[in-house]
């Protein structure tokens, strides 16, 4: 199981601070969707060009022009996309074709979907990396959280790794690992806690630990 950091609420520069402070812990950055919507791809490039080595995924939540979206991303830094699972079996398809073309990989962000098993299995069949469970941050303020959704998506698939993401924190995250999703990601729980460096550890330990 890996630790994802999504950085959400940074500029591009504090998005190279918080990266720097976690990184003996994290395993994939990810380059969330407000900085892609704030400082577009080019934010992407500079984290790459600062970090040649760590593991990037560009959070761009396809949902058409997958296949040049795709390459776009990759072109920039990412080592991962996302697309939404809502998208055209055609475009995720195209999506997938064009990640592994330059060996990269695709996550399909589950967000929105209410037949989950459904759409799973389809994806599970065209061939994504990963399946994202993903409690957004307007039903997290409802208090949803991932845990009912991802142990359904786990259920299902047969070979596509699985993600798990949505409000995830220190109290929470033990229950949500012994399911054993294959990329645990946080956001606020480490970026806006006082001591990113250590809470990272505290996330990895447990992950270690499991
Ligand atoms: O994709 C996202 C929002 O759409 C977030 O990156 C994801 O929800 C993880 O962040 P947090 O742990 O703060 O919920």
């Amino acid at each position: 199981m890996k630790l994802q950091l999504a950085i959400d609420l940074e500029d591009v520069d504090g998005a190279i601070e918080l990266i720097e402070k976690t990184k003996d812990s994290v395993d994939v950055f990810e380059y969330g969707t407000p900085l892609v919507i704030n400082f577009g791809l080019e934010g992407l490039k500079k984290i790459r060009e600062r970090f040649p080595d760590i593991t990037l995924l560009a959070d761009v939540k396809i949902m058409d022009v997958a296949g040049y979206e795709v390459e776009q991303a990759i072109n920039y830094g990412a080592d991962i996309v996302t697309i939404l699972a809502a998208a055209e079996d055609q475009s995720i398809k195209d999506a997938v074709a064009k990640a592994h073309e330059h060996g990269k990989e695709l996550l399909v962000d589950m967000i929105g979907i209410q037949d989950v098993e459904k759409r799973a299995k389809e994806l599970d069949e065209m061939g994504a990396d990963y399946i994202a469970t993903h409690t957004g941050y307007d039903l997290q303020a409802l208090g949803q959280t991932p845990l009912e959704n991802f142990n359904k998506i786990k259920a299902t698939v047969q070979q596509t790794k699985t993600a798990v993401a949505g409000g995830i924190k220190e109290d929470s995250a033990p229950t949500i690992i012994s399911q054993q999703p294959d990329l645990l990601i946080v956001g606020g729980a480490i970026s806006t806690d006082d001591n990113p460096a250590e809470k990272a550890k505290v996330f990895k330990d447990m992950i270690d630990n499991a």
